[in-house]
């Protein structure tokens, strides 16, 4: 494989500073499907682990790229996930689905359960898809963004991982549990929101520890419970929530309702059943999908394009939307490649 090397700064997010290479996105492609073939992944589930992978790269979003590969090896290595398994969709109501992934990876599973999930949502106006016992390991917006290219509203949540202390506690009980949201904009990209409720998210810290970095204050606290920009100690400590008391009850909300609510395991569960193994969280995730139609009928492409007023009223003052960094680099990396850390990229080729 011919790559360019060249030295990088702090340009992508999540991407440290020194040596780098870029690679075009099929270079991307053919890693990613190398890596995972590798280490035996049956080929139904290579194709859909490997396309979060690619869309992380593609925009940009480092700490769910291609770094993620090397939580699929170590997680297929150690046994926690079930290369091969076969998801089952089961109709649980005329709103309501469940897709056991039977221990898999979460892509096939949610790629299996969406086209009755759409159809619910279309016929029912609102819908709802329970995936059981999958293992997560990726962002949330590519399946958001799956709804929203449907004309549908979308949110979805996971739990992870114990590694987070709820605000005013310094023991880990919460994942870093993110929720996606996603709106069908008339013409344009969707918006689309994407974030662990936790300060940031772990990857984040894992890329400045590989990097040697410090991180911010407010990410963690240590073993002891005092404040660190020790990425390596606030790893082995735990990750803060993102605004305080308030990030902490939404963090809860996440343990509730994409737990419990669909028989399936919080974050302390699935540490518990990781069983020091450091592979992806195991469980469930809760998808949602809304039809515009369904309250509103013909109105719904005059208050779709009502609602274009809102995004013109933070654009307008110089904000920017959630998501906008990420669109401005799916379309920019087609032609200028991704470049990844060398260290990384040597490591994941070893793979391969
Ligand atoms: N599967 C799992 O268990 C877990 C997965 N994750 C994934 O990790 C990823 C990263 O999470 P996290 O670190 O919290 O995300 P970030 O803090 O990087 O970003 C959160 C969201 O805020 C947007 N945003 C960032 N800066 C601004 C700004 N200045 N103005 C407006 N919007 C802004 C981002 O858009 P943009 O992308 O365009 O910058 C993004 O939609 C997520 O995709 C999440 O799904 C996280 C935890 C657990
Ligand atoms: O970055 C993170 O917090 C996680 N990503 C996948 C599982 C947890």
């Amino acid at each position: 494989m011919h790559v360019y090397l060249q030295r990088c700064g702090m340009g992508n997010k999540g991407m440290s500073a020194g040596e780098s290479v870029t690679l075009t996105l099929q270079q991307v492609a053919d890693l990613a499907h190398a890596v995972l073939r590798r280490h035996g992944l049956a080929e139904a589930h290579v194709g859909p682990v490997a396309a979060t992978i690619i869309a992380g790269e593609r925009d940009e979003c480092a700490s769910h790229g291609v770094y993620r590969l090397l939580n699929c090896v170590h997680t297929l290595n150690s046994g926690k996930v079930v290369p091969d398994a076969v998801p089952v969709v089961h109709h649980v109501s005329p709103a309501l689905l469940r897709v056991d992934a039977a221990g898999g990876f979460a892509q096939l599973a949610f790629a299996t359960g969406l086209p009755l999930l759409v159809e619910k949502a279309r016929t029912m106006g609102i819908a709802a898809m329970g995936i059981n016992r999958c293992v997560h390991f990726a962002a949330l917006w590519p399946e958001v963004e799956a709804l929203t290219d449907q004309g549908l509203v979308a949110f979805a949540c996971t739990p992870s991982h114990a590694w987070v202390a709820p605000a005013g506690g310094t023991s880990p009980l919460f994942g870093t549990n993110p929720i996606a949201f996603g709106w069908p904009r008339p013409g344009g990209d969707p918006f689309v929101f994407d974030f662990a409720t936790s300060a940031v998210a772990r990857g984040e810290i894992e890329l400045h520890r590989r990097a040697g970095k410090p991180i911010p204050e407010g990410w963690t606290i240590d073993a002891q419970g005092n404040p660190t920009t020790d990425a390596e100690a606030g790893l082995a400590g735990a990750l803060l929530t993102f605004g305080g008391h308030k990030g902490s009850a939404l963090s809860a909300m996440v343990e509730l309702i994409a737990g419990p609510l669909i028989g399936d395991m919080t974050s302390a569960e699935s540490l518990a059943h990781d069983d020091g193994a450091k592979a992806s969280p195991y469980g469930g995730e809760l998808i949602i999908a809304i039809d515009p139609a369904g309250f509103l009928g013909a109105a719904a492409a005059e208050h779709m394009q009502r609602a274009e007023a809102l995004f013109d009223g933070i654009t307008s003052q110089g904000a920017r939307l959630p998501s906008q960094r990420r669109f401005a680099a799916r379309r920019r990396t087609p032609a200028q490649g991704c470049r990844i850390p060398r260290a990384l990229y040597e490591e994941l080729a070893a793979l391969s």
